[in-house]
Order: C-alpha cells, then structure tokens, then sequence
C-alpha cells in the first residue's frame, strides 16, 4: 500500500507541477496581456495629447499667422463638379481630381490626384453665414488693437466680390458688411466698459499700379493724383484720399454703395476693369478708455484682389498686356513678401508693389491675416483651380511670427 501511496502523491505532485507551470504561464500571458493594455492605453494617450498639442501649438503659431481659407463656387446649374472632391469628414480638405483618357484606347484611363489642406474648406452649399461664423472671432481682434487684413485670392468669377461684399441687405450679404456690422455692436457694448471707439474708413482700388479714390463725389476732371506715404511710426497713408469718420453700420454701407457707384463708372468706361483691379477696404479703429487709461489702435483691411488667372500671351495686346502684367507682378509680389516675411528675411519687398506697400501695416509680425482662396468649380477651370490652391499652400505654409495689439 505505502508503495501505491506513494505512486499516487507522485502522481499528484507531478500534476500539481504541472498545474503550477500552467498557472504560472497564464499569469504570464496576464501580464503580457496587461502590459499590452496599459502600454495601448498610453500609447493611445500619448497619440491624444500630441495631437491636442500639434493642434495647440498651431493654434499658437497661427495667432499672429496666415490662416487660410478655401471656397468652392457653386456651379451654375447647381450640380456637382466633377473634379472637385471634399471629404464628408473632414472639413480641411480638398482634391483636384484629374482623369488623363488614354490615347490609344488600349490602356485603362489613369485619375491623378492633387491633394490640399488648409484651415477650413468650404464648398459649394456653404452660406456667408457660416463663412463669417469662421472669421468672426479674427474681426473681433481688430477692437482689441490688432490689424487684420482678410483678402480674396482667386480667378475671375471664383466668388471673391460674393465672398467680400456679396449680396446687399439680406443673408447674402458678404464679409464686408458683417464685419462692419460686427464691429460696430461690440464697440457699443465695449462702451460699457468704459471704451469710447472712433473709427475712420477708406476705400481705394489699385488698377495698373496706380490708385483711385472709391469715395471720391467731386468732378471727374478734377480727380487727384495719390501717393502711398509711410510716417515716422511706420503708418501707411494714402495722400488726397477720402478718409471718412463713421459711427454707424449704415453709414459705412453708404460708402460702400459709393463705392460701387464709382466703381461702375469706371467699368462703364472699361469693360471688366473691376475684375483687373485690386480694391481695398479700411477701417481705421482708435479705442480709448480714459478710466484704465489704455489706448488701442488697429486697422480692419478687407481686400477683394484682382483675378489671379495667368497671363495669355497670345490674347493679351496692348492695354489688356500692361494690365495683366501689372497684376501678375503685385499678386507675385504679394507671394513673395509673405515668403519673405515667413523665412524671416531682413529685406521685405513691401515697396515692389503698391498692394503690398499699402497692406504693410496688416502682413507682417504684428498682424493678423486670413486669405480667401475662392475657385470656380468648372473643369475648364482646373489649371486655373490648380494654380490658385498651389499659391494658397504656399501662403498657408508661411508661418509669420505672433501677433500683438497696439495697445498702450
Ligand atoms: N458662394 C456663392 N453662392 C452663390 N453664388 C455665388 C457664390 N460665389 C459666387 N457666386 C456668383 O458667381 C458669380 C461670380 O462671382 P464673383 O463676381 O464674386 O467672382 P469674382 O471672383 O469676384 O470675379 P471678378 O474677378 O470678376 O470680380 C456672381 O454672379 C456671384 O453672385
């Protein structure tokens, strides 16, 4: 018996050693199985924060930045464009899609794909609400001593004179209007605390390298000729150009509907002419508030450019030349202050054109800018498309210092 005995307690102990060997492997695969969990998790957590971070970081960097937007045009029809693709779920990016038939028939056709991203895309279906709602808080900081400048890059008929002034009087209206009217509300209600805001409009348009007062109401014979003058601290002014007082949004909408008079007169004269000139919105904003003693000063610069498509050399004599090349030079120009500006260099060429001379004040390190790049949804517009998301890439890439408000 005590040898049978003795066979079974072996027995027992090597399954009992066995059990422990199992066990002791289960409770190592647990541990495999926890560290992968918790490694996962931090994993996962690291991934979060660096993303929080990267978007942080960024929101910290585009602070004194050039943000940039995009916006598709509706097709005319309303239909879809064929070419044009924004993600269902991602509102920062675009595609160009481009099909190359085959030639001979005998290979598959090939699609090649031109990705973008920028700040915000908006499509076709987006209203000028929405596009406001996205550039409300950049007005904002014009009341609190920064200069924001907000142009429209884009061919002609892309959508910058709807995307800037848009519709008159109802929920088309444009960034123009909405800004003004913005601003306008809070300086009131800033005025409860103790904040007394003037503000001083102008409206200029730059066509062939030289400017025209869009305010001006005397005789046309009797237009003056102007200068951009820069002061000791470094303010941009523009000699013989109406500078207008306002204090309310109706007023400002007064000069803006003079503007388009004056405008019209001279599209009247010359076909198209508003399409090849560049005009520039200003609001000069002086805050003061004597009871905390500070002083704020900015300017609120909205800028509807020319049409940014590329010179035909074939279609383009004479005047139409000299316009053409005088766009091409200020908007090539404006690319390369930005660049300039971006990679830190000593000499900005602000003087090399007269759009950036006048914009001195609002691109630069103490500014806040944001770019409108507007395209036309038309697959004969894809070059043209093409083009001007390549030159917004560029511009989104720039990083330009951080902003601060002229505060004292
Ligand atoms: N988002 C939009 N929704 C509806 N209509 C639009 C939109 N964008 C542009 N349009 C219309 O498309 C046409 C061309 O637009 P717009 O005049 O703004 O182009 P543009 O880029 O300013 O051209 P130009 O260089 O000639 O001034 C206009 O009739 C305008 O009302």
């Amino acid at each position: 018996h005590a040898w049978d005995l003795k066979g079974k307690v072996s027995d027992l102990e090597d399954k009992i050693r066995s059990y422990q060997t199992r066990v002791k492997s289960v409770n190592q695969e647990n541990e495999a199985l926890k560290g992968s969990v918790a490694e996962n998790i931090l994993y996962h957590s690291i991934i979060v924060l660096q993303n929080v971070f990267a978007n942080l970081s960024m929101a910290f960097l585009k602070q004194g930045n050039i943000r940039v937007f995009c916006r598709v045009r509706p097709t005319v029809d309303g239909g879809l464009s064929k070419h044009i693709q924004l993600p269902a779920t991602d509102n920062k990016m675009i595609t160009l899609a481009k099909t190359e038939e085959s030639h001979t028939g005998k290979t598959t056709d090939t699609q090649k794909n031109y990705n973008f991203s920028f700040d915000r895309v908006f499509g076709a279906k987006a209203s000028q609400q929405e596009v406001f709602e996205e550039i409300s808080l950049l007005v904002q900081s014009a009341l609190d001593g920064y200069n924001v400048c907000c142009f429209a890059y884009g061919q002609t008929g892309s959508g910058k004179t709807y995307t800037m002034e848009g519709e008159e009087f109802n929920e088309n209206r444009g960034v123009i209007p909405r800004a003004v009217q913005q601003i306008f509300k809070a300086g009131e209600k800033l005025g409860s605390q103790g904040w007394e805001f003037s503000f001083t409009a102008s409206f200029v348009e730059i066509y062939n390298e030289s400017l025209r007062d869009l305010l001006y109401t005397g005789k046309a014979s009797k237009r003056p000729e102007h200068e951009i003058r820069k002061s000791a601290n470094n303010e941009v002014t523009i000699t013989n150009l109406t500078y207008e007082k306002v204090s309310n949004e109706d007023q400002v909408l007064g000069l803006i509907a003079l503007a388009n008079q004056n405008r019209s007169t001279a599209q009247t004269a010359q076909n198209d002419r508003s399409s090849r000139s560049h005009s520039v919105f200003q609001l000069d904003i002086e805050g003061i508030n004597a009871g905390r003693d500070v002083k704020c000063k900015s300017t609120l610069c909205l800028v509807d450019l020319a049409g940014s498509e590329r010179l035909v050399k074939s279609q383009s004599q004479g005047e139409r030349f000299k316009e053409m090349t005088a766009i091409n030079g200020s908007l090539s120009n404006l690319g390369i202050v930005i660049t300039a500006l971006a990679n830190k260099e000593n000499y900005i060429p602000y003087r090399n054109s007269k759009l950036t001379y006048l914009l001195q004040g609002c691109l630069g390190g103490n500014s806040k800018t944001l770019m409108f790049v507007n395209i036309a949804p038309e697959t004969d517009s894809f070059g043209e498309t093409l083009n001007s998301l390549r030159f917004a890439s560029k511009v989104n890439d720039c990083v330009i210092g951080t902003a601060s408000a002229n505060r004292k």
